[in-house]
């Protein structure tokens, strides 16, 4: 895959008018597991919204060359957890931008929906219901409409938040597979051990670029967060 990396240069972005994320100018490589890293209030969503264009900067620039399609999986406690709808209608809903005028499924829509069932391994809960499943089931459905997409970026707020370790490791394991393709990872997270599995890691703090770079030195660099905020 032949993109160039995002750089953000001097990026504000707030609500209101008001900055939660101040002056942060970085890189993210493109194909690679970025992991965005700080305490509650530090600004991690704040950054994915502006990377997923939710938010308007208010000062500096986002360049994402190449980006055609962006997902943006947002924390599992902003879904509804009790939606009535299906596993497979869940994963669907993300080739709503692939339709055609008719907005009827084609058949390469259906089979993207069954790979990605199959990717996630969720193929086996494909009818069931969404608020049927755990907490890491119901990621994984999360996800695999993510990747129905077919987006370039994958933007994840916090997506193993509540997980047991199993189910986290599984989510890691699969945005391994999934960078693997050639996709752009943003996520954000409190686990230090989740940030060291990713190449690049940018740590927050109070709205601020405390240090950004390999995890390992980043993570030594900064005022080592704690491992559960
Ligand atoms: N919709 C909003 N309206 C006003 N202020 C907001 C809004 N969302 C977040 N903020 C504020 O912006 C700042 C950064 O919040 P943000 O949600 O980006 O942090 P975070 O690092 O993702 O936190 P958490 O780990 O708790 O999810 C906080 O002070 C928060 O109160």
């Amino acid at each position: 895959m032949n993109r160039a990396d995002l750089r953000l240069a001097g990026l504000s972005a707030g609500y209101r008018g008001r900055a939660a994320l101040a002056d942060v100018s970085a890189t993210i490589p493109a194909g690679r597991i970025t992991a965005v890293l700080g305490h509650n209030g530090s600004g991690k969503s704040t950054l994915l919204a502006a990377l997923a264009g939710v938010l308007k900067p208010l000062a500096g620039t986002i360049e994402r060359p190449g980006i055609r399609r962006t997902a943006f999986v947002v924390q599992h406690s902003a879904v509804p957890a009790t939606l009535p709808i299906t596993v497979r209608d869940t994963v669907a809903m993300g080739r709503w931008a692939h339709l055609g005028p008719w907005r009827r499924p084609r058949r390469t829509d259906r089979a993207v929906v069954e790979e990605c069932l199959a990717r996630m391994d969720i193929a086996d809960l494909a009818d069931r219901r969404l608020d049927t499943l755990s907490g890491g089931q119901r990621q994984r459905a999360l996800l695999a409409q993510a990747l129905a997409q077919e987006a370039d970026l994958l933007l994840l707020d916090e997506p193993t938040t509540g997980l047991d370790a199993e189910a986290r490791q599984r989510i890691t394991d699969l945005l391994e597979d999934v960078v693997e393709r050639g996709v752009t990872v943003v996520h954000a997270t409190h686990q230090r051990d989740e940030a060291l599995r990713g190449s690049h890691c940018l740590l927050l703090e109070n709205g601020r670029l405390l240090a950004e770079g390999d995890p390992e030195s980043t993570l030594a660099l900064g005022s080592a967060p704690r491992s559960r905020c």
